[in-house]
């Protein structure tokens, strides 16, 4: 093993496929878990990552969290994969054992950028938007969808102070996929907020996978309406409209044509037909899911802006009942999204 001592904070879908890219590259990587049947099973077992051409079965170090306390050496980067809700604890788990020049990187959907920077410090703190479609239902096993050459990352800093440590990290994120430096970090999380938006809560909501969803009728309006209220949010906060996923050629000042080429790109060029979302997948593990950071950022940014997100704040409804137990997700709940706006 080599380089950096490199933690991964959060080992479900995508943790673990990320993680044994990593640990197969020859670094250095421990993997912290909360879900003690999946630590027992790595350790008996590895990880096995089922890809749509192969399957790899990863050796790795996996600590239960009850086990951080027995840690003594620092790490130099620590990857957090756990939900987005989750950030703050993880980072004040972890912050006695990263080095004082040691960095966080947030690769989770929402903008967990803020919290890992309040409780690290920027200069510990860089952000990246994930692109890599993952599931698990069974404890070391990894149903990944998009394999390294079909995943991407955005990397990027909150400060200018660790600017030149964005190729280090990016070199060692690449065993995992293609990985864009970006230069507005913040505004291309957005950016993958506002897809996430439009796909996560409303496709759970019918218990469906993504594409099944979204050919719905009515269902695609209502996911880009969505997201349109989430570009509307990136404005109002004074951030931009910027690509993300390598693409190119969008208009930034066209919002709904870069809504749609967004939210179509996750759909149809890293999303499988059969591809739920993990906000689905929370639900069928009985969990709950980011609703708050993603739907009910966008309600909460519009309601500072005196303006309204009446589709976001449908999603947010809806997942709070079927959280609840009032509501069980169903392909019948799409007159709750598509009546409720018309
Ligand atoms: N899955 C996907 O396709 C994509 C996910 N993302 C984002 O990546 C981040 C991580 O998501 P994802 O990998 O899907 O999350 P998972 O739910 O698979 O894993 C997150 C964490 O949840 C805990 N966990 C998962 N299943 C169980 C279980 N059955 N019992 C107990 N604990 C469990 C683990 O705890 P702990 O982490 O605390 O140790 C796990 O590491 C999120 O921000 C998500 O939005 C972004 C793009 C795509
Ligand atoms: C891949 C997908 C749509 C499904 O989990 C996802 O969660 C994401 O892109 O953030």
């Amino acid at each position: 093993m080599t380089g950096p001592r490199i933690a991964v904070l959060g080992t479900g879908a995508n943790g673990a496929a990320i993680g044994a890219d990593l640990t197969r590259a020859g670094l250095d990587v421990t993997f912290i878990e909360q879900w003690p049947e999946h630590v027992a099973a790595m350790r008996a077992a590895g990880v096995r990552v089922d890809m749509p051409e192969e399957s790899v079965v990863t050796p790795v170090r996996a600590l239960n969290l009850c086990e951080v306390a027995t840690l003594r050496e620092p790490f130099d980067l620590v990857f957090t994969l756990v939900k987005a809700y989750d950030t703050r604890w993880a980072c004040e788990l972890i912050k006695p054992l990263v080095k004082p020049d040691g960095l966080v990187i947030g690769l989770q959907n929402g903008m967990t950028i803020d919290a890992i920077a309040d409780i690290m410090g920027p200069e510990r703190t860089l952000g990246a938007v994930i692109e890599c479609s993952a599931a698990m239902f069974e404890p070391g096993v990894v149903e990944r969808h998009t394999p390294p050459a079909k995943s991407w990352f955005g990397l990027g800093s909150v400060t200018a102070a660790t600017r030149p440590r964005e190729r280090e990290v990016a070199d060692i994120l690449g065993h995992a996929g293609t990985v864009e430096i970006v230069e507005d970090i913040r505004s291309a999380k957005w950016a993958k907020l506002l897809v996430n938006a439009g796909e996560l809560v409303p496709s759970a909501v019918l218990n469906l996978p993504m594409r099944e969803a979204m050919a719905t009728p009515g269902m695609r309006e209502f996911m880009l309406r969505c997201g349109i209220e989430a570009a509307e949010a990136i404005i109002a906060t004074g951030n931009k409209l910027v690509p993300i996923f390598g693409l190119d050629g969008l208009d930034p000042t066209d919002p709904h044509k870069f809504v749609e080429a967004l939210l179509d790109a996750v759909m149809y060029d890293f999303a499988l037909p059969h591809t739920k979302t993990t906000v689905l997948h929370d639900w069928m593990k009985g969990r709950r899911c980011e609703v708050e950071e993603i739907n009910g950022l966008v309600v909460d940014v519009h309601a500072e802006h005196g303006s309204s997100a009446p589709a976001n704040a449908i999603a947010v409804e809806l997942a709070r009942r079927v959280e609840s137990g009032e509501l069980e997700a169903r392909p019948e709940n799409v007159d709750l999204m598509v009546k409720s706006l018309s």
